[in-house]
Formats: structure tokens, sequence, C-alpha cells
């Protein structure tokens, strides 16, 4: 059976994401649970064939570390996933104060800032998954408290609860399904809204290069749904483009523009996936 690396322990965000992935694909996966985003990063093409994973959130923005391995690594995006994120704050105790230890997550940290600069005298722990979070909170002793997925725990466990700590209400996250081998739903099928991800590398930099590269979709009406700039971390000042566009890559003014690019700069094609459809539902 194939199968699936995504963060760990069960019940992640990321579970749920693959889970709707596997749902889609109407196959059947093997799922392979790992501690940290990294450690499921690595496993594709070693000991799993594809991976789930977030790659933005709605507020906090990309997530580096998945960014960088995408722009460095040779794995195709097959799948774009959205999931409406809600956090609770649990604890043992309702005083505030009295609180010495907060277990989060480290992207899910930026989501809950407003509610987490509330909390005095607080270290703050990160933890690599939300479920890691829930299972400190658990298992330590004392005044401890943790961010964690509404809906993850049992509510008569905890003295303390509060719902929706996240810092805005229609918060989402955005997840890729990434695999060493492109989609093989690689025709374009109508009626579907297609999205590439492409990566442009600004090695031989001049005045008007990036302007030249968004040109090349502008002038055949290509949208941009996205553009990043990360550094390179060769040099100073110098950085890779990931560009999202709306269409799949064999359509032809999507095709045209990317072999004008070509031309001018180095282009990498991640590949196109069906775009997630957007929630609108507002969290209560
Ligand atoms: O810890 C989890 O539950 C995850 O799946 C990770 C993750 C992330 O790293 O973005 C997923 C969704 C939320 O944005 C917060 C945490």
């Amino acid at each position: 059976m194939n199968k699936l690396a995504t963060l760990g322990p069960k019940g992640t965000y990321s579970e749920s994401a693959a889970l709707k992935y596997i749902q889609s694909t109407n196959s059947q996966y093997e799922i392979e649970y790992f501690g940290s985003i990294k450690k499921v990063l690595n496993s594709v093409g070693v000991s799993s064939d594809i991976a789930v994973l977030p790659i933005e959130n709605f507020s906090e923005g990309y997530v580096s570390l998945v960014l960088d391995h995408l722009i460095d690594s040779d794995l195709s995006i097959v799948s774009e996933l959205l999931l409406p994120i809600q956090f609770s704050f649990v604890s043992d105790t309702a005083d505030l104060t009295a609180i010495d230890r907060l277990f989060v997550q480290f992207v899910a940290k930026g989501q809950c800032s407003e509610y987490i600069d509330g909390l005095d005298n607080t270290q703050i722990i990160t933890t690599q998954s939300n479920i890691e979070s829930l299972n400190r909170v658990l298992q330590e002793a004392g005044n401890c408290a943790a961010i964690v997925p509404s809906g993850s725990f049992d509510p008569t466990t905890f003295k303390h609860v509060v719902e929706n700590v996240n810092d805005y209400k229609n918060n989402q996250t955005r997840f890729l399904a990434l695999s060493k081998y492109r989609s093989q739903v690689d025709d374009v099928q109508a009626n579907t809204h297609w999205k590439t991800s492409l990566v442009v590398f600004d090695d031989h930099d001049r005045p008007g290069l990036l302007a030249e590269v968004l040109t090349s979709f502008a002038s055949r009406q290509v949208n941009l749904t996205s553009i990043i700039s990360r550094p390179t971390k060769i040099e100073f000042g110098q950085y890779n483009f990931l560009i999202d566009v709306q269409g799949h890559y064999r359509e032809q003014a999507v095709a045209e523009a990317i072999d004008e690019i070509n031309k001018i700069a180095k282009v990498k094609n991640m590949g196109s996936y069906p775009a997630a459809k957007v929630h609108v539902t507002i969290a209560s």
C-alpha cells in the first residue's frame, strides 16, 4: 500500500488535511506519522510516497520550513487543501497569573498571539505539533497550560477551557500534498480550477527582471494568486520567487508564459493541481 507521511501524533490538523486528501483521491494509503515537519519532508521518496503538510496560514503567511524545502527539492505539488483552524486554551487553573508554562506549536503561536500576550510570567514552550502540546499539558504536573485544536480534547479533563483563542475567527491554513512524482491527473480536465506553482531563480539580477517575469503572465491574462520571495542563502540579497498562477501548465497561455520566462531566468515548475475551495464559514 502507498505510504503517506504527515505530522503526528494522530489528531493534528495535518492529519485532518491528509485524510481529506485521501478521501479526494479515492485511494488507499497507510499514514506514517512523524514528530516534526522536517522529518515528514525528509521521508518523501525514502519511506513515504507522498506528504501532506501546512504551507500557508491565513494570517501568519507561509511556513518557511516547507516553502524552502519545496524550493530546494524536486518534489511536485499534487494537491492543495484548505482547512478552518480553531484553537482552545486549556489548563487546570482558571487563575491565569498562576500559569508558569504554556505549550504551543511554533506555527500556532503566531495565530494566537493576542491571547498569549495576555499571559504574564508564563514561559512559552514551543512544540512541533498541536497534539504534542496537548500531550505535554496532560502529562506534566503543575500549573501548565496549552493551546490545542478545538475538538481534540475531552473538555471534562481540564478545569479551565477558553474556546476560539485564535486572533482571527476565520482562521484557515492551506496544506499541500507533495510527491516525488508529477500528478497523474496531468491532463487538463475541463471544469477544474487549476493552479500552477513555479520557482523563478534570480541568479542574473538586473533592473526590470521581475517586471518582465510578471509581464509574461499579465500580457496573456494569466492571474497570479501569490508571489513570495525567499533568500537563496547563497548570497545576501539574492532571492528565489515562488509564484502561483491560475491555470494548468499545459494550457496555452501558461505554457507560453513559462517558455518566455525560461529565456530570461531559470524556472522550476512544481506542478499543476486543482485549486482548493475557499472556506467562507465564519467560526462562531
Ligand atoms: O500541529 C498541527 O496540528 C499541525 O498540523 C501543524 C499546523 C502548522 O504547522 O501550520 C497546522 C495548522 C495550523 O496552522 C497550526 C499548526
